[in-house]
C-alpha cells in the first residue's frame, strides 16, 4: 500500500474535484459521511457523550460536518471550535452554518477560556488539525490538547492525530493528541509507523473517500507499507522438477567462543526459509555444537580455535550471511577486511560485521553491490552517525544506500527497508521479538531467500515480513515475555502457510427450521 505525502493528497484532492466536477465541500461531505457511518455502526445510537473538538480548517470542517450527522441521528454531542486562527476555511464555514441551522451552537474556545470537563467514559473526536499543520501549535492550543490527553476518554482522530506533522518530525511532543483510533483518509501516513511518532497512534484504519484512482495509481510514493498482498507478489513457487541445488546454497559466517548459538539460529533459519543447502563457517570451537544441533547443516571451520581469523573456503555458495556472534577483535577485523577484498558474492551483513564496518569506514567501499545490511538502532547510529529525528535518519540511510549501493534494513517495531530513494515499511512483528537471537534469525531468513534466487530487495522485504509474521503466530501461544528466537524459527513454516490462507468468512447462522 502506498503511503502518500500531504502534498500528494492535496493534489489528489484537486484532481478529483476537477475530474468529477464536484465542489470541495462535497468531498468533505463524503469524508464526514464515512466518519459517521464508521461511528454509527459501532455505537448503534448509544447515548454516550461525544465531544467534538474542531479547528478552523478543513479538518475542523470534517468534524463540524460529522457533528451534523450525529445530531441528525440523535447522538449526545457537544461541539467546540478551537479558534487558533482567523483564517477559517470556506468549507468549515459552510458546515458551521449547516450545523447552526439545526440549532447546535458550538463553544468557541480562545486562549483564555477555561477547559471543558470531560468524563472518562466519554468519547472525544479530534478534528483540531489535519494534514495542514505547518507549525507547532500555540501554547494554549497545546494545553487544550494535553487536557484531552489527560481526560482518559477514548480519542478518535480525524485523518491524523492533531499536532502531528504529516511529513516531518515533531518539535514539541506536548502538542500532539494521543489517539486511540485514527480514521485516516485514503492512506495511512508514514508518521504512524516511525518510532518517535508511532506511539501517538494506538490503532488506525483507512477510509476511502474516492480520491481519483488514476492519480493514486500512477503516483510514485517515497514509502510503501508492506503487508500480505505486497509479499504475495514476491513469492516464488517451487518447481516440480526442482532439486536442492535449485534452491541455492547459503553460507553463514560467524561465531566466536561463547557465541555459537547465533550461528545455529541463523543457519537453521536459512534452512527453514527454504535454502537448498546451508553451510556454517565458524571457529573450531563450534564444530561439535553445530554438528550436534543441526544435522542438516554442513560445517567448515576456521584454522583458529576461538575466533575467525581467515575466512577461506573452497565451496561455492551463492550468498553469504556474515557477522552474527563473530566479535570485533583485531584478528577477526583483519579477517573480515581480507574477505571483503576478495568476495564477489552478495552478502547479508549483520551484528559484529556491521560494528567492524562502523569502526573501519574505509571498508564500506568494499561491500559487494546489492548486499543487505541489517542494523538495529545502535548499530545504525554507529554506521551513519546521530540523527535529529526519524526523517533525518531516513534521509541519511537513503544517502548511505545510494553511496554504497546496498539495501539497509532498519530494524525496529516497524522495520523499514531502504533502497536508494525508497522505503518499505513492514507491518508484521511484535514486542515479544525484542529478544536475544531474533536478529540472527532474520539474517538467516534473508540469506536463505537470497540463496533461492530472490533479488536483494525482494529478499529483504519478504524476509522481514516472514520473520515478523512467524513471531506474530508464535506469540499467540507463548505470550510476549516467553517468546524466543527459536519459536520464531519454528513458526516460519506457519508464516509461509499463512500467506495462502483466505481471510476468515463471517459465520452465517442457520435459520431455525
Ligand atoms: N483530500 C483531502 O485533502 C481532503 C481533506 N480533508 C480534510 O482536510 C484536512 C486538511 O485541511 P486544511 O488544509 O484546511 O488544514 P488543517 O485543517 O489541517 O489545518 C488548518 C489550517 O490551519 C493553519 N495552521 C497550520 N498549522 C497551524 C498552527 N500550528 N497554528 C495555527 N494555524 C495553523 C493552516 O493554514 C491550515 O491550513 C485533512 O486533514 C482532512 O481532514 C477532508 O475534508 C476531505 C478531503
Ligand atoms: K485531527
Amino acid at each position: 500500500m502506498k503511503l502518500y505525502s500531504a502534498k500528494q493528497i492535496y493534489k489528489a484532492d484537486q484532481i478529483s474535484i476537477k475530474k468529477e466536477e464536484i465542489g470541495s465541500n462535497e468531498l468533505m461531505e463524503r469524508a464526514a459521511l464515512q466518519l459517521f457511518n464508521w461511528m454509527h455502526l459501532r455505537m448503534q445510537g448509544a447515548p454516550v457523550k461525544i465531544h467534538l473538538f474542531c479547528g478552523i480548517g478543513n479538518n475542523g470542517g470534517d468534524g463540524i460536518a460529522l457533528a451534523r450527522h450525529l445530531v441528525d441521528h440523535g447522538y449526545n454531542i457537544e461541539v467546540y471550535v478551537i479558534n487558533y486562527s482567523e483564517k477559517r476555511s470556506k468549507d468549515f464555514l459552510i458546515n458551521l452554518d449547516r450545523l447552526k441551522d439545526r440549532k447546535v451552537w458550538p463553544n468557541f474556545m480562545n486562549c483564555d477560556d477555561s477547559l471543558p470537563e470531560i468524563g472518562k467514559e466519554d468519547i472525544i473526536v479530534d478534528g483540531i488539525f489535519g494534514i495542514g499543520l505547518n507549525r507547532t501549535p500555540d501554547d494554549w492550543v497545546a494545553k487544550v490538547i494535553q487536557h484531552l490527553n489527560d481526560s482518559q476518554a477514548f480519542i478518535l482522530s480525524i485523518d491524523i492525530p492533531s499536532g502531528l506533522f504529516t511529513d516531518e518530525g515533531p518539535k514539541d511532543v506536548n502538542s500532539i493528541i494521543r489517539s486511540n483510533f485514527v480514521l485516516s483518509f485514503q492512506t495511512p501516513k508514514l508518521v504512524f509507523f516511525l518510532p518517535e511518532t508511532g506511539p501517538f497512534i494506538e490503532q488506525w484504519e483507512v477510509l476511502d473517500i474516492g480520491l481519483d484512482p488514476e492519480y493514486l495509481k500512477e503516483t510514485e510514493t517515497d514509502y510503501e507499507l508492506i503487508g500480505k498482498n505486497e509479499v504475495l507478489t514476491l513469492y516464488k513457487p517451487r518447481e516440480k522438477y526442482g532439486h536442492k541445488g535449485t534452491y541455492g546454497h547459503s553460507l553463514i559466517v560467524g561465531g566466536s567462543y561463547g557465541k555459537m548459538g547465533s550461528v545455529c539460529l541463523s543457519s537453521k533459519a536459512a534452512l527453514q526459509a527454504g535454502s537448498g543447502l546451508v553451510t556454517s563457517y565458524i571457529p573450531k570451537i563450534g564444530y561439535v555444537i553445530l554438528q550436534a544441533s543441526l544435522p542438516e547443516v554442513m560445517v567448515l571451520t576456521d584454522v583458529d580455535e576461538n575466533e575467525l581469523s581467515n575466512i577461506n573456503f573452497d565451496i561455492k555458495p551463492n550468498v553469504v550471511g556474515i557477522g552474527v556472534g563473530m566479535g570485533t577483535t583485531k584478528t577477526t577485523t583483519t579477517a573480515l577486511a581480507n574477505f571483503l577484498k576478495v568476495i564477489k558474492l552478495p552478502l547479508v551483513i549483520d551484528a559484529d560485521a556491521l560494528n567492524i564496518l562502523s569502526e573501519n569506514k574505509d571498508l564500506l567501499k568494499s561491500i559487494p553491490e546489492d548486499s543487505v545490511l541489517t542494523p538495529h538502532p545502535k548499530e545504525l547510529e554507529r554506521l551513519i552517525g546521530k540523527w535529529k529525528d526519524d526523517f533525518d535518519k531516513l534521509n541519511k540511510v537513503k544517502k548511505f544506500s545510494k553511496k554504497y549501493k546496498c539495501i539497509v534494513v532498519i530494524k525496529g517495531a516497524h522495520t523499514i527497508i531502504v533502497h536508494n530513494e525508497k522505503g518499505y515499511v513492514n507491518t508484521t512483528g511484535n514486542p515479544g521479538m525484542a529478544t536475544a537471537g531474533s536478529g540472527d534469525v532474520l539474517t538467516g531468513v534473508i540469506t536463505g531467500l537470497r540463496a533461492q534466487g530472490y533479488a536483494a530487495l525482494d529478499a529483504a522485504i519478504f524476509g522481514v515480513y516472514l520473520h515478523g509474521r512467524a513471531g506474530d503466530i508464535a506469540v499467540e501461544s507463548t505470550g510476549f515475555q516467553s517468546l524466543t528466537a527459536s519459536h520464531v524459527i519454528d513458526n516460519l513454516a506457519n508464516a509461509y502457510l499463512d500467506m495462502f490462507k483466505l481471510p476468515e468468512q463471517p459465520v452465517v447462522e442457520e435459520e431455525n427450521k
